[in-house]
């Protein structure tokens, strides 16, 4: 393990963490040598809030998440360093990057649990949804057969499957897509977890399932408390539900916010290019449209920079309108540019320093 030095917490507020990742890096061995997918990355989500973790693809957002679940194919020689302290439910702080496997095997499913964009990955072709469900319920809440299968019926209702009684002893290829995700969803509820981890949960559906999920998430975030990391490519998703954002580029994270302040001034040249390639009515209204706006990112003229041959300075410079000498000579420093904000662009590194 190697450990990054320590940098600010992103959308610090004061308040009390549930997680508090510091420094996180991550790189792979690969044939063409050792790629670092993601560098530095430090960020804060509080209880019962949704940070959203935004960037194009490639830009890292699903290796932090797997490194925070310990979740790299052994075959990837993945190497993870940094901090991501995780509070549990009864107050202990652990560092998730520092625990042993049976321990981190332990917290997934039961305080922390995980769904993907695509469930037909996740879920068990050969298990009807009841029994993946209820095998999660004995696993971690310690529940006998007959209890576990009845919590599993329950878990449906609650994600809002209709005819639950039925679909309980239904497989997942039985099921629409937009069930299987609630069936992932109820899955990763079953242990009433603090902290949920949702990967794109919803990109691969249509826009109608997709609010419907959402909402659902939102009601279950609200009726358990549980913290949400909100991996997504999607601003109008992160304007409608998210509380804060960190947007990532080339495997670091350049600015973070509250979504508000990230879309009524955002600071990041790449940020205000992902913004300015919205739609204008979109941009305008993505606060009160969220979803329906549709203002998924559009692509900013140039290439994001190899993972294998980094820019020794900005990763952002060669595509940045404001780019100076200086910019290609060192990466910037996240700084703090305002209440809970930070910025990794040099203008500010000098506008804070003056
Ligand atoms: N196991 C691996 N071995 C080598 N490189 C990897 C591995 N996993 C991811 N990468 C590389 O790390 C970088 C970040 O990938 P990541 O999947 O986190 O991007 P992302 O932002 O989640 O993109 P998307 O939105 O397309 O899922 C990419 O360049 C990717 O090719």
């Amino acid at each position: 393990m190697t450990h990054s030095p320590a940098t600010p917490s992103a959308v610090a507020s004061g308040a009390a963490a549930r997680l508090r990742v510091s420094g996180l890096s991550t790189s792979f061995a690969t044939e063409a040598g050792r790629i670092h997918s993601v560098s530095d990355v430090s960020f804060v989500i509080e209880p019962g809030k949704t940070l959203a973790l935004v960037g194009e693809s490639g830009s890292g957002k699903s290796v932090t998440s797997l490194s925070l679940m310990g979740l790299h194919a052994r075959t990837s020689h993945a190497e993870v360093g940094g901090q991501a302290i995780f509070v549990k439910r009864n107050g202990e702080a652990v560092d998730l990057l520092a625990l042993k496997e049976s321990d981190k095997r332990e917290l997934r499913g039961n305080e922390i649990a995980m769904i993907f964009q695509e469930p037909m990955t996740s879920l068990n072709p050969v298990l009807t949804v009841g029994e993946q469900i209820a095998e999660s319920a004995r696993l971690h809440l310690g529940m006998d057969r007959r209890t576990a299968h009845a919590h599993a019926r329950r878990m449906l209702e609650l994600v809002e499957i209709p005819a639950a009684g039925q679909r309980v002893n239904e497989y997942p290829h039985q099921l629409s897509g937009g069930m299987r995700q609630r069936v992932m969803i109820a899955q990763a509820m079953a242990c009433n977890p603090t902290l949920l981890i949702a990967d794109e949960p919803t990109t691969a559906l249509d826009v109608t399932i997709q609010a419907q999920i959402l909402a659902l998430m939102g009601r279950l975030q609200k009726e358990t408390g549980m913290s949400i990391l909100f991996v997504t490519h999607n601003l109008g998703v992160v304007a409608q539900y998210a509380d804060a954002v960190a947007v990532m580029y080339a495997g670091r994270i350049v600015e973070s916010a509250s979504v508000h302040a990230l879309f009524a001034e955002p600071q990041h040249p790449y940020t205000r290019g992902l913004l300015a390639c919205l739609p204008g009515v979109a941009r305008r209204n993505a606060l009160a449209q969220g979803l329906h706006g549709k203002p998924v990112l559009k692509a900013i003229p140039g290439q994001v920079a190899s993972p294998l041959a980094p820019p020794p300075g900005c990763a952002f410079a060669p595509r940045c309108d404001r780019a100076s000498a200086d910019c290609d000579r060192q990466v910037p420093k996240l700084v703090a540019t305002g209440e809970a904000r930070l910025t990794r662009c040099l203008q500010y590194v000098e506008r804070v320093a003056a």
